[in-house]
């Protein structure tokens, strides 16, 4: 039997890993798309990468509903999520119903913090596998995939929620499911793919998160710069270090743990920051641009909440938070789109 993979949110991210994916032995990779529905279905997606080349990823099946998905009577191994983490917009984890297996593992790819909740509550029993990726990758048109730079994917078992009853729900199955992945990711090419247990994956959570707090914010806050022109302006940097110390200072005491000594110190992240090839930008800079809503709840509001909970302040996050929150305001008004608030 061929390992099934699902791609729910078969964007710049959900592509390219599809893609990759789908290069594995045995491993049948579909796409659940939306706007991009007609140009995959008709060309497939066409991925250009300085690592892999040009090539042409043809899922096995292109889905343009749920519902469609539901009917093809596959059944799948792998539901990959990697739409946009917006709770203030929707709950995501609904796309799933009705597409969830016994043998079925979620594997989350979205930035931010506490993102995995609304999965767990919805499937209880189903493993749930978290997921950090550090590639950098954009959509400029329907089914054409430009990935820039970096590969990484660091991949651990999600733990689960205090209050959600997760009896039956096997650890041990959660981390073998998260070593096939692991394994399928490998398979595919991403040859720097990690392996985490659940308290380590957290931490790379809060690792990558200092990155996105950063880094995306900090991007759509100076008038839309990309990261070789932050990472190389002096009082900007200034504050690109600042703002992930904040966040870094702060991950230990809200996880109750030491973080691992493999994670990256901000210097560190600054410096291979600034390799960065000039053009390339983060994802919120690219969803401000388009006019779409940007993560700022599972990038900026999540962290502060649960901060606050554990009596921990992050000044530069909660100014942050602010003033992004009424810059979307102000241009959802301005332009009528009043859905995204
Ligand atoms: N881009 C990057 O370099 C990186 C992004 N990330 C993270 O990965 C995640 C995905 O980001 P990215 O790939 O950039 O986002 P994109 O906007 O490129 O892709 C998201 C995709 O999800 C689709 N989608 C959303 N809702 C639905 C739905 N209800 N049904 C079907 N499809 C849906 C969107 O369709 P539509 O086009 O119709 O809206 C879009 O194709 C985010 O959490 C991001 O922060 C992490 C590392 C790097
Ligand atoms: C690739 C990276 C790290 C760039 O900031 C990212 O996560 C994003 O764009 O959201």
């Amino acid at each position: 039997m061929p390992t099934r993979v699902l791609i729910i949110g078969a964007g710049a991210i959900g592509a390219f890993y599809g893609s990759r994916l789908a290069t594995a032995p045995h491993t049948l990779v579909s796409a659940l798309c939306r706007s991009n529905y007609t140009a995959v279905k008709t060309h497939g997606f066409q991925v250009t990468s300085p690592i892999y080349g040009s090539t042409t990823f043809r899922p096995e099946r292109v889905f343009e509903n749920v519902l469609e998905a539901q009917r093809s009577g596959l059944r799948f191994d792998f539901l990959l999520v990697a739409t946009k983490a917006l709770p203030d917009v929707d709950d995501d984890s609904r796309l799933l119903e009705g597409l969830v297996g016994s043998q079925t593992s979620i594997v989350l790819v979205q930035n931010g913090v506490g993102i995995e909740e609304s999965y767990q509550k919805r499937s209880p029993r189903t493993s749930i596998i978290t997921a950090v990726a550090y590639a950098n990758a954009a959509q400029p048109q329907p089914g054409v995939i430009n990935h820039h730079a970096w590969t990484r994917m660091a991949v651990g078992p999600y733990r689960g929620a205090k209050d959600v009853d997760v009896e039956g729900n096997d650890e041990s199955l959660s981390m073998q499911s998260c070593s096939r992945f692991f394994e399928l990711l490998k398979a595919g090419g991403v040859k720097d793919a990690e392996l985490h247990d659940a308290a380590s994956i957290q931490h790379v959570r809060w690792s990558k998160l200092a990155i996105n707090a950063s880094m995306n914010c900090s991007a759509v806050l100076s008038g839309s710069s990309d990261n070789y022109t932050m990472t190389h302006d002096p009082d900007l940097v200034g504050h690109l270090l600042a703002v992930m110390h904040e966040v870094l200072d702060a991950a230990p005491i809200i996880l109750g743990s030491l973080p691992p000594k493999s994670l990256p110190t901000p210097a560190q992240i600054m410096k291979a920051s600034q390799r960065s090839v000039s053009g390339s930008k983060p994802s919120m800079l690219v969803d401000w641009e388009s006019g779409r809503a940007m993560e700022l709840e599972v990038i900026l509001g999540n962290p502060l909440r649960i901060a606050r909970e554990k009596g921990v302040v992050m000044p530069r996050v909660e100014s942050m938070y602010a003033l992004l929150k009424l810059m979307q305001r102000n241009r959802d008004r301005a332009s009528g789109n009043f859905s995204k608030l």
